[in-house]
Order: C-alpha cells, then structure tokens, then sequence
C-alpha cells in the first residue's frame, strides 16, 4: 500500500485553488431589511459600503466623491443563506482536505451578536458548521473501534495505549456523555443531533477508499482563552472551592500547542456532539447590552483524525480540524459593560487588536517584504495561530456582519480588518516537509491516560528552534539587505543552536547585534516622537508622564476621553494597542497601590488587635491578684469570726 500521504499530495483538489491568498467570506446576519442606504452587495464577492458624513470614519476622507469604499471577499453569504449552504460550500472542501491529512481552521470574527456563534455552533433547528462536519466526517470514514488505540498528544506526537489506558479513556468519555445537566435535557441534545442526521441522510459523501485501508481514530479538545488565560473546556468537573486550571502554551517543531488539553476519543458523531454541548455549558457567556447570550471569551474545537498506515503500524498521520469561534468585538459605550464585563471586553479588544496588527504585519512581510517583529506573542489567541495566520497553513475566515445602522462603525472596523486579512498569502505546504510522526509504545498497564501524557510531553520533547539559518540567508546578512525581523532571528538562533556558527563568526554577529541595537534605539525614539512631546526640561524629574531619553525629555501628549474610542476605532493598529497597554498598565498600577494601602491597613489592625490583646491580658492578671488578694482577706476574716 503507498503512503496516505503520497495519496494526498496526489489529489486533484491541492492544486485546484486558483488564488493562493487566505479566503475571507462575509456572512451577512438575517433579518436586516433596510441596510441599502449604507450598503450595496454588487456581486456574489463585492460590498459597498457608503459612509454617512456624520460617521467617525468619514473624518478622514476629504472629498466627497470617495464616500464609498470597496470591499472585495471569497465569496458573499447574503442574509437568506441557509447553514446548509454555507456547509456545503465553504467547509466540505475543506473537511475532505483534513481527512486527507491537512490541518485546516476556521475562523469566525465579527461584532457582537453578528452571528459568529450561530454560523459555528448554530441551533437545535439549523445546526451550524461544526456540527454538521461531525456528522459529515463520521459518515464519510469507516467505522470506529469502540476503544482507541493510539492518542494524539497536544504536541503532536501520538502515543499507544495499554489495555488500562483504553479502559481509562472511555470511562473519561462516559463520564462526559453521562453528564447530568443542570439546565438541559440530555434527550433534547440527542434528539437535536438525530433530527440533523435525518435531514442529511440523503447527502453525498465523499469515497474515501484509500481511507478505508488504514486504521483511524478521532479525538476532539476544546479549549478557551477568556482574560487572555487558558481553560480546558473538556475537564472534569471543578470541585467547589478550587479555581479552574490555566493551561500553559508550549512549542514544538514550531508549532504552539496547549499543554494538558483533555482529548476525548469519540466514536460517533453524536458522541462527538454530546462533548461540544459538554463543553459549550463551561463556556463564558453573559447577558450584554446587544447580546443575551454573547460568549467572552474565545473557544477552539478541534477535530484531530489519526491515520495509521494498516501495513506500516509504526507510521502515523495526525491531522487536526480547528473551528475558533472569536469573542465580538464591541465597545463598551455600547454594551454598557462595568465591572467585570468591561475588564472582559478590555481583553477581548486587546487580543482583537493584537490579531490585526499581526495580520497586517503579515501581511507587509509578504508584500513590501517589510519584515518587523511581529506581535504574535502578545496574545494567546495569535500563539496559538501564529502558524496558521502566517500563511503555512490552511484557513479561513468568515466574516460576520449586522448591517444595522447603530453597529456602523464596528462593521467598518471589521471590513477593514477583513480586507488585510484577504491579502494574506498562503503557502500550500511542500511535499518533502511531510513527516512521520513519533509514536510511543507504552510498555507499563498501570498508570493513567494523563499521566503518561504530562510524562511524554515533558520528557520526550523539548522546545526546539524549528530551522537553522540558510545559505541564502547568509548571502542576505552579507549583503546588508537584512531586515530587522531576520536580524532579531538570527540573534536568537544562533545564541541557541548555532554554536560553531557564532564562533566562526563573532565578528560579523557583534557587527549585527550592533545593528539590532540600534534599530531598537529608532524604534524606541520613533515611539516617543509619536506619543510624546518634546519638551527642553523637565520641571519635576519623578513625573510618571515624563521620558528621559539620551537627555532628551519626552512629555506623554494627554488624550481625553473621546480619543480613547478614536484609538480604538482608528487605522492605526500600533497606537490603539500600545495606548490600551499603557492604559491597563496604569490601572494595574493603582489597584497595587490599594493593595498596598489594604495591606498597611490590615498590618494597622494587626496591631492594635496585638496591643489590646495584652493590655486585655494584663488587666485581667490584676483582677485575678485582687480576687487572690479578696480570697486571703476572706480567710483572714473567717479565721477572725471562729476565734
Ligand atoms: N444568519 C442568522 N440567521 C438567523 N439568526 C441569526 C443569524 N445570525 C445570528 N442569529 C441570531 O442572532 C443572535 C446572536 O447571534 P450569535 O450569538 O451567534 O452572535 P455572536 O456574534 O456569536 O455574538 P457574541 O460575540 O456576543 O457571542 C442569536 O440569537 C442567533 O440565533
């Protein structure tokens, strides 16, 4: 038998795609009648969007002959597109690419109540995108073994199971799908996932004859990034009085992965429905302003299908399927958000925004070739995808929008965002990058599925840098050509793995680390000369608002209220980024000087406490001396009486 993989570089569709670029589609929400005054859907790929002169982004736009703006997208789902359709032709191609061994993701991004959720998840009557692949993908592949043999790790590596580790992993399963619910009715979600099945039961699926030939399996995480901190959707239940555990991020062979994600073995499409009902009850949600049931937080489904060649048992082929469901973007004026809401909405926008910028940044990379730093590390959500969203893998977005007036300048905002995620370009990954993936025979009964996995993912792989530097790259250092962004790699690579290199080397690597320095001085002083004023001297040295660099003196520009909305509405993603950091700074700031004040406080008490306590002490010594004192006169006394 040939290799699954050579099947699948060999089919027709890889090369099929005519643009190479990330596909954005739009989705436009149901039920909006009178959008035409702002918008125009042209064609089946082009949006108009016409801005009134009272709007915030008509400021920037002098003459008006160019009130309109374009917007060009894969492909438009106008209002009446039913979830069936979008199914159909957005994520089918897709899923068959992902059963022939490609990661593929999916992405929904839009204002708050747009319809992200309802496209993803979906409702009892018109089942979003992710159910309807489960069910797709389980019809499509052949039966499934009712205990698994081979488990992905988060890592990417796959491990075989012993016979207690099989047991092990079903009974996790069974204690999910046996899930008493508070709220909800086990046989209504079972009856919801059947209903669905009998209205797909005359759709084609694919032949996967090659498919056929090879032992499978399918696991399925969920994992939610809420206040920029990772919860495992899928774990067990938290005992009352103990906090959900934050996940950790880890890398291998270039690739961020989340650490301990739960992966649950599912052998059934309603299995695998029962788990994401499962885990959709431990998700934020709360009643905003514009949503009843907005989520907070940002989710991750992931489908990952193991394919083990039936003639080489050694050789094992993970793929993985991640439908991301992102929080709204929404601005707290509006959702009237206090509290704990607005610290949610804070960073939701933040992750948001740290989205944009790398998109952008990726975006000029490929074109301009103008390489910076790019910010993936600011935020968990772009870790996770930093492989995906620069191009190396396949995904694509579905825009979300409510033409209604009132979310004018949000659905600008987001259009824009959509029209730079369009230009991305995406590479298909080569044929000779294909590789085996290690697989790990258990050689002990005893032990639990867990435990075996935290030892594996801390033993067997280390954090490794995924490339050394290239002849070619060499060439680009020594012709001057470098870009700061291959600078900063090269530093970084060859003060890890490239010791002979650095060696042989040293002097052009302090000539470079020269010149990285001094970039990281412009780019420092191109901050201050945007942000700050220039001031000749500074009147009191320990104001916070003041910089002094290389004894130039910088005062930060004070912004009122009103140009916090303009940052985080304007174009320039760097500003609104750097100026909500500072801003979060600031207040994280203050809430450590009351800690502080609490503390001194409670120390106050503390001591008063202690000082009263032993005047207290003392004075009740000398009550007790007095009663001693009555007790010797009342003897004295009765020894008087009896003379
Ligand atoms: N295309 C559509 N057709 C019918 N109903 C829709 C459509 N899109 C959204 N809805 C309904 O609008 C409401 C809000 O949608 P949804 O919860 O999916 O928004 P969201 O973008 O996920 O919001 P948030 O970011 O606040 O979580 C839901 O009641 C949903 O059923």
């Amino acid at each position: 038998m040939s290799n699954i993989r050579e099947k699948v570089f060999a089919n027709e569709f890889l090369d099929s795609e005519a643009d190479n670029f990330l596909h954005v589609y739009l989705r436009v929400k149901e039920g909006i009648e009178d959008y035409e005054d702002l918008y125009e859907i042209i064609d089946s790929r082009t949006l108009i969007s016409k801005i009134p002169e009272s709007s915030h982004s008509a400021k920037n736009i002098k003459e008006a002959a160019v009130m309109k703006r374009k917007y060009d997208f894969s492909k438009i789902f106008g209002p009446e597109t039913k979830q069936s359709s979008l199914f159909n032709e957005l994520v089918k191609p897709k899923l068959w690419k992902f059963m022939n061994g490609i990661d593929c993701s999916l992405m929904t991004y839009g204002v708050s109540g747009s319809g992200k959720t309802y496209t993803i998840v979906g409702t009892g009557q018109e089942p979003g995108v992710l159910p309807r692949s489960l069910e797709y993908i389980f019809r499509t592949l052949p039966n499934m073994q009712k205990y698994p043999e081979i488990k992905p790790l988060p890592n990417g590596d796959v491990i075989r199971l012993g016979e207690k580790q099989r047991l092990g992993e079903f009974e996790i399963k069974q204690n999910i799908l046996s899930f008493n619910w508070p709220s909800m009715d086990r046989n209504e979600q079972i009856n919801t996932y059947r209903t669905m099945q009998y209205h797909l039961i005359d759709d084609p699926i694919e032949n996967v004859e090659h498919i056929s030939d090879s032992s499978i399996a399918i696991w399925v995480s969920f994992a939610e990034i809420y206040n920029e901190q990772i919860f495992d959707l899928l774990q067990s239940e938290v005992l009352p009085g103990k906090s959900k555990e934050k996940l950790k991020l880890g890398i291998s062979n270039g690739h961020t992965y989340i650490k301990k994600l739960t992966n649950i073995y599912v052998s059934s499409g309603l299995e695998a429905f029962q788990v994401l009902q499962y885990g959709l009850h431990h998700l934020n949600y709360a009643k905003t302003k514009i949503n009843d049931h907005s989520s907070r937080s940002h989710s991750i489904f992931t489908i990952n299908l193991v394919q083990a060649n039936a003639s080489f048992q050694e050789e094992f082929y993970v793929s993985r399927f991640s439908f991301c469901d992102l929080a709204g973007v929404e601005r707290s004026k509006k959702t009237m958000n206090v509290g704990e809401r607005l610290k949610e909405s804070n960073n939701i926008n933040i992750s948001l925004m740290v989205l944009g910028r790398c998109i952008a940044g990726v975006r000029n990379t490929q074109k301009a070739l103008d390489y910076r730093l790019l910010p993936f590390r600011e935020s968990k959500l772009t870790q996770i995808f930093q492989n995906a969203l620069s191009g190396h893998e396949d995904i694509c977005m579905i825009v979300t929008v409510n033409l209604c007036q009132d979310f004018f300048e949000e659905t600008q905002h987001v259009l824009n965002f959509s029209a730079i995620a369009k230009e991305i370009m995406v590479t298909q990954q080569p044929k000779d990058s294909v590789k085996k993936i290690n697989c790990f025979t258990e050689t002990t009964e005893d032990g639990s599925p867990e435990d075996n996995e935290t030892f594996r993912e801390e033993n067997t792989r280390t954090e490794v840098f995924e490339d050394t530097i290239s002849e070619d790259e060499i060439n680009q250092i020594l012709n001057k050509n470098i870009t700061t962004y291959s600078l900063a790699n090269y530093i970084s690579l060859s003060g890890n793995q490239n010791v002979q290199f650095k060696n042989e080397n040293k002097m052009m690597e302090l000539a470079l680390q020269k010149e990285y320095d001094k970039w990281i001085k412009d780019t420092k002083l191109k901050y201050l000369k945007e942000n700050f004023d220039e001031c000749s001297s500074s009147d009191s040295s320990d104001d916070e608002n003041e910089i002094n660099n290389n004894s130039i003196v910088f005062k930060r520009r004070s912004r009122t209220d009103s140009d916090i909305e303009t940052i985080l509405y304007s174009s320039d993603e760097e500003d609104r980024v750097s100026f909500w950091k500072k801003k979060m700074k600031n207040q994280e700031l203050t809430i450590n000087e009351h800690h502080k004040t609490i503390s001194a406080l409670q120390e106050e008490i503390m001591k008063l406490k202690f000082k009263n306590q032993s005047r207290i002490q003392e004075l009740e010594m000398k009550i007790r001396a007095q009663e001693l004192q009555i007790q010797e006169l009342k003897k004295k006394l009765d020894g008087i009486w009896n003379i």
